[in-house]
């Protein structure tokens, strides 16, 4: 029975995994390089909290009780008690290999480990590991508190129970699991991805600005947000990461990250996260940069 979790990244998704686990009951802890982006995610977690509260689906005692819950630290030895650590940093196999191959000596021997990657194969990043019987793939979509999936993958060594735990672990959060083979970018991404960078395609070629395609894909296909929007809302790095994993472990040309992607990337211009991606945040109301 997992009731100890450890996470391992503090950004984005690290957060929301913290925060549904904290909700769920479960004791978390997470760690990060950086020790002001662990104080940003649990205000981030609070305020999160806070927008349930005022909607009445938490009182102030539950969030309370919850927060209380969650401790941080930016060395791995906070994980030495997990039951199952999941691994939620940067989009990189070397930065991910790095991570696990410094965490395993931390850990009790029966702990699992998960990783959240968007495309990296679960067999590869077990093999960094001493435990690749013990080691899997949950993928939580992001916004995590928000949305229903968490898809399974597991590596050719996943044992039953490991994966029967992650099993019950994705029901006590709340979420319903879809079960993927160890494949580049899984389902969601195999399928998302080509679409976004077609987005960034349809910009570069000057098929429609920024506004254009978005507003049709919006109105056009009834998507919750356009695809430039959802690209900033990923992170451009994270996209484009996923196009490399697709292009390089398919081979196949049809996947070519978009050359734009690849510029935005390199000009630091990663999305909503900093502030400027195909949008411009600085203002009241986000502004086509296109
Ligand atoms: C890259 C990968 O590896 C895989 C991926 O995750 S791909 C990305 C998958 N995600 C998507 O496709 C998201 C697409 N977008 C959406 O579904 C919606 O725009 C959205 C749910 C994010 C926001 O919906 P919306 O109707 O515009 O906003 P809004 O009405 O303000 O919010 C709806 C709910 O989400 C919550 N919410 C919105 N953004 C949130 C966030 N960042 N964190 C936490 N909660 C959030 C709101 O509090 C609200 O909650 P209630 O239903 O309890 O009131
Ligand atoms: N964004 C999305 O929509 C989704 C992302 N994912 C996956 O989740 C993972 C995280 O993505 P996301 O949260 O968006 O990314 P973010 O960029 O928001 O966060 C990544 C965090 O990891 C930290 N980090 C980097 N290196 C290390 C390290 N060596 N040890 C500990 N922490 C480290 C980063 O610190 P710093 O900023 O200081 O570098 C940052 O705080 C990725 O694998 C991504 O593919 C999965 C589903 C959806």
């Amino acid at each position: 029975m997992i009731e100890k979790v450890g996470v391992i990244g503090a950004g984005q998704m690290g957060s929301g995994i913290a925060q549904v686990c904290a909700a769920a009951g479960l004791s978390v802890v997470i760690s990060d390089i950086n020790a002001e982006q662990l104080s940003k995610s649990v205000a981030g977690i609070a305020k999160n909290y806070d927008r349930q509260i005022a909607k009445g689906k938490m009182s102030g005692a539950e969030k309370d009780v919850a927060l209380a819950r969650i401790g941080t630290s930016t060395e791995l030895s906070i994980f030495k008690d997990s039951d199952l650590v999941i691994e939620a940093a940067t989009e990189s196999e070397d930065v991910k290999r790095l991570i696990l191959k410094a965490l395993v000596p931390n850990l009790s021997p029966t702990a699992m480990v998960a990783t959240n990657t968007s495309s990296i194969s679960i067999t590869r990043l077990a093999a960094a590991t001493d435990r690749p019987e013990k080691f899997i793939g949950m993928h939580f979509m992001n916004p995590v508190p928000v949305m229903q999936l968490v898809e399974i993958i597991r590596g050719i060594a996943t044992d039953d129970h490991t994966f029967q735990a992650i099993k019950a672990l994705t029901v006590r959060l709340g979420k319903t699991a879809a079960i993927a083979e160890d494949f580049p970018a899984f389902i969601v991404n195999r399928i998302l991805l080509p679409m976004i960078n077609e987005a960034v395609y349809t910009l570069y070629e000057g098929v429609g600005g920024v506004e254009a395609i978005d507003t049709a894909m919006k109105l056009g296909a009834n998507h919750p947000m356009g695809p430039l929007e959802l690209a900033d809302f990923i992170g451009l790095d994270t996209c484009l990461s996923i196009m490399q994993v697709l292009y390089e472990g398919l081979a196949d040309s049809k996947y070519r990250p978009c050359p734009l992607m690849v510029k935005y990337v390199e000009a630091g211009w990663l999305g909503r996260k900093v502030g400027r991606g195909f949008y411009d945040y600085s203002g009241p109301t986000p502004r086509p940069t296109r």
